[in-house]
């Protein structure tokens, strides 16, 4: 066997992995490049972006293979679909590779699975495919908006349904533009270790491509490098990866020497282990989370960071806790969700999430907001926030929140940029957009809880 057609194979399994058996895909590509360590760096890179580029383009894909099968994709035997569509992905994204070769190749593959009886339909699928790709026509902007937003940028229509009607065409196209391209990593300054500036001059000497970012100081967003491990400045822990609108939500909390602040949704960790860092060790963080192994990712994050002031620990948040009533100075509301606004980075998310699903947790969202809602001091601090673009999920909970129960958003301008500010900060609440701001699709709320 070549070392292509195995990569290839690998590439494969990723894809049934995902699509038939509902892995995550950076789950199921890690766990493969695990598992096949003496691959050489060009193989990894080249599952990597094959199979992340078939999962983040599916839609369009399987708009293409339509057009020249007479056997539509959703009929087709899984593993006969997803040799079609890593093929075709290689056909219109990656000049590199010849298309003879890739025609071959999934023949080849489609022999190796046992379907030799199959080896003449993906041949003349592909080989049809290849001769026309740049005669298809796609869905165009003047026609059927919807389709046109769904087939161009792979998006299910039910999702981009839902952000025509709350963000109009021009937003909802700016945003899905957003999640297709490539994007730096971005990185929170331990600024208890470093400073930016001498953290940029370090990562200049490492190779490491940096640029500070336009909403705080000390965040940067980094590229150019292999893996983090390699970088001397992340292993010594100088910084952490964060995204620069999870970084707000620390700012905006805006913890005061002292506090006492409770986290209940807290793993891995990033949000609370950023305002330990802003006690500057004075206060104390209890980060909670649901399972012994959620508590475990944080502890280990809070090891490497090298934090004393906070400790992680098993709570449901769900679950009413008598001791906690009144203690937090302030409490972190960062709870699940949908997570649309990470779509850029998570690409499955957007085939996992579903209406329904979308609809319990609004539901989830309210029963932990309801529970912990007294663990608030008297004229202490509500932070709510969620990594989704889902006006239900978010302004419309606040809402319900402060007309149920005593608290009121106040104005969130006191922490952050003036870029940042507008109408709806000064009410006191942050909707970060995708394609609009820079860096994930955020939510953050700032409640006060009344004396
Ligand atoms: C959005 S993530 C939190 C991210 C985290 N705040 C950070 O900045 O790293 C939501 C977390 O809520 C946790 N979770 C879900 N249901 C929970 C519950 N009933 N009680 C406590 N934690 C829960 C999940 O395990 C997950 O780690």
């Amino acid at each position: 066997m070549t070392k292509s057609v195995n990569s290839r194979e690998l590439i494969l399994g990723i894809l049934m992995d995902v699509t038939r058996d509902g892995e995550y895909s950076h789950i199921a590509i890690r766990n493969v490049l695990s598992k096949y360590q003496y691959l050489d760096k060009q193989d990894r890179a080249f599952i990597t972006r094959i199979t992340e580029g078939t999962i983040e383009q599916m839609i369009l894909l399987d708009y293409i293979i339509n057009q020249f099968s007479t056997v539509k994709v959703n009929k087709m035997k899984p593993v006969i679909r997803n040799i079609l569509r890593s093929a075709v992905y290689q056909l219109k994204f990656m000049d590199s590779i010849p298309a003879s070769a890739i025609c071959n190749e999934a023949v080849k593959l489609a022999t190796a699975k046992g379907f030799s009886n199959l080896k003449g339909f993906v041949n003349g699928v592909l080989r049809n495919i290849s001769r026309n790709l740049d005669d298809i026509i796609y869905p165009g902007e003047d026609g059927d908006e919807i389709l046109y937003l769904s087939v161009n940028y792979s998006m299910p229509e039910w999702i981009v349904k839902k952000w025509y009607s709350e963000y109009g065409f021009l937003q909802t196209k700016a945003m899905l533009e957003s999640f297709l391209m490539d994007r730096n990593t971005s990185i929170r300054c331990n600024l208890n270790k470093i400073s930016p500036e001498d953290l940029m001059k370090r990562l200049e000497s490492e190779h490491v491509k940096a640029e500070r970012s336009e909403y705080l100081d000390y965040a940067i967003e980094i590229s150019g490098y292999d893996y983090l491990n390699a970088v001397p400045s992340f292993r010594e822990g100088l910084f952490q990866v964060q995204d620069v609108s999870s970084m707000l939500v620390s700012e905006i909390a805006a913890p005061k020497k002292d506090d006492y602040v409770i986290d209940v949704c807290a793993a891995p960790g990033g949000k609370s282990l950023h305002i330990a860092e802003k006690l500057a060790g004075t206060g104390h963080v209890e980060a909670r989370d649901l399972t012994e192994y959620k508590a475990g990712m944080i502890r280990e994050n809070i090891e490497r960071a090298g934090a004393l002031n906070i400790e992680a620990m098993v709570a449901d948040a769900c679950v009413f806790d008598k001791e906690s009533v009144e203690k937090a100075d302030i409490l972190i509301a960062d709870l699940p969700c949908s997570g649309l606004g990470v779509i850029g980075r998570k690409t499955d998310i957007k085939y996992k999430m579903t209406p329904e699903k979308q609809k319990e947790l609004v539901q989830l969202q309210r029963k932990i907001l309801g529970t912990v809602k007294d663990y608030v001091k008297k004229g202490g601090t509500l932070i709510y926030s969620t990594c989704t673009i889902n006006p239900e999920e978010n302004l419309e909970n606040v809402k319900w929140f402060t007309q149920e129960y005593p608290f009121t958003m106040e104005s969130i301008d006191p922490y952050i940029c003036e870029k940042l500010q507008s109408v709806e900060t000064k009410q006191g609440y942050l909707q970060m957009l995708p394609g609009i701001h820079h860096g994930d699709g955020f939510f953050i709320a700032r409640l006060k809880r009344n004396e």
